[in-house]
């Protein structure tokens, strides 16, 4: 049975014996209108990479598109079921914590992948956090949907409330495409905050700091609403001090600024030279 309406969610979670955990936001989708819409944005042909497939409703959309899937699910009951549902489809999974093992067990020397997942609110930070390192192999295309608290973290612009290192970070590695309001009534259980869909292409050279450089990132973000000249006395060296004041000089910008008014392309000339 297909999880793509409320009453067969519903028929297949009471099957199941499953009652959702909000502690592992399992909001499924129950709406194949809006699951059709997630994966008809995946390029064509691409393997992807799934985390968090609950029960299986992206993913079996997924495979029926032609895709091959590797998937990461925590919780050992639905993986149970999915690989039972899935064992005869070209789809891989891993029972494990995606903030740990972001891609799963996807094999990161394949070139070209995309990503798809209904992320869990309570994972968005660290999961971004863990996926967008230099060491890592990055997806070429991403498709999320987010709580639209954790949309806005991840697009937010210079001076805006919620723009910070997730922000920054992600806009050095990727282009933002599109995105889209998903109504609570697409979920099961509905969920009491909106939900947005979105989607984002790889920079052609995408930028990714170093864990040193998002350590001090953070630490500038961490007294946003102070000037920076304060954290740069706090933790630079005077020569790189010298540097950073030269960098924001050029960009028409002065010590005075603040953390939240510096775009995220001078931040990656600040923290990486
Ligand atoms: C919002 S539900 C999405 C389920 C399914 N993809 C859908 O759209 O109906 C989130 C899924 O992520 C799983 N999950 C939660 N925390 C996780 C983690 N740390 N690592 C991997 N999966 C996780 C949950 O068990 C759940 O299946």
């Amino acid at each position: 049975m297909s999880a793509d309406s409320p009453s067969r969610v519903r028929a297949i979670l009471d099957e199941l014996e499953i009652r959702p955990e909000k502690r592992l936001g399992q909001n499924f989708l129950c709406d194949g209108n809006w699951i059709r819409k997630a994966v008809e944005s995946l390029p064509s042909e691409l393997p992807v990479v799934e985390v968090g497939p609950g029960i299986g409703a992206l993913t079996e959309a997924t495979l029926d598109r032609g895709h091959e899937v590797w998937a990461v699910e925590v919780d050992a009951r639905l993986c149970r079921y999915l690989s039972e549902k899935f064992s005869d489809r070209p789809f891989h999974l891993l029972e494990a914590d995606a903030v740990s093992q972001p891609l799963g067990d996807f094999p990161e020397t394949n070139s070209s992948f995309a990503l798809l997942s209904n992320l869990p609110f309570a994972i968005t930070s660290p999961w971004l956090d863990s996926l967008l390192k230099p060491e890592r192999s990055l997806p070429d295309f991403v498709a999320l949907i987010l709580q639209k608290e954790g949309m806005d973290r991840t697009m937010a612009r210079p001076g805006e409330k919620t723009y910070g290192p997730t922000a920054i970070r992600m806009t050095l590695a990727y282009e933002f495409q599109t995105s889209f309001n998903v109504p609570r009534s697409a979920f099961h259980p509905q969920p009491t905050i909106e939900s947005r869909f979105g989607t984002w292409v790889r920079q052609e050279c995408p930028r990714l700091l170093s864990g040193a450089a998002v350590t001090l990132l953070r630490q500038f973000f961490g007294q946003r609403r102070k000037m920076i000249r304060q954290g740069m006395k706090q933790w630079l060296e005077a020569e790189e001090a010298e540097r950073w004041t030269e960098a924001l000089t050029q960009n028409n910008l002065a010590p005075t600024a603040r953390a939240e008014e510096i775009p995220p392309k001078l931040w990656w000339k600040l923290l990486e030279g």
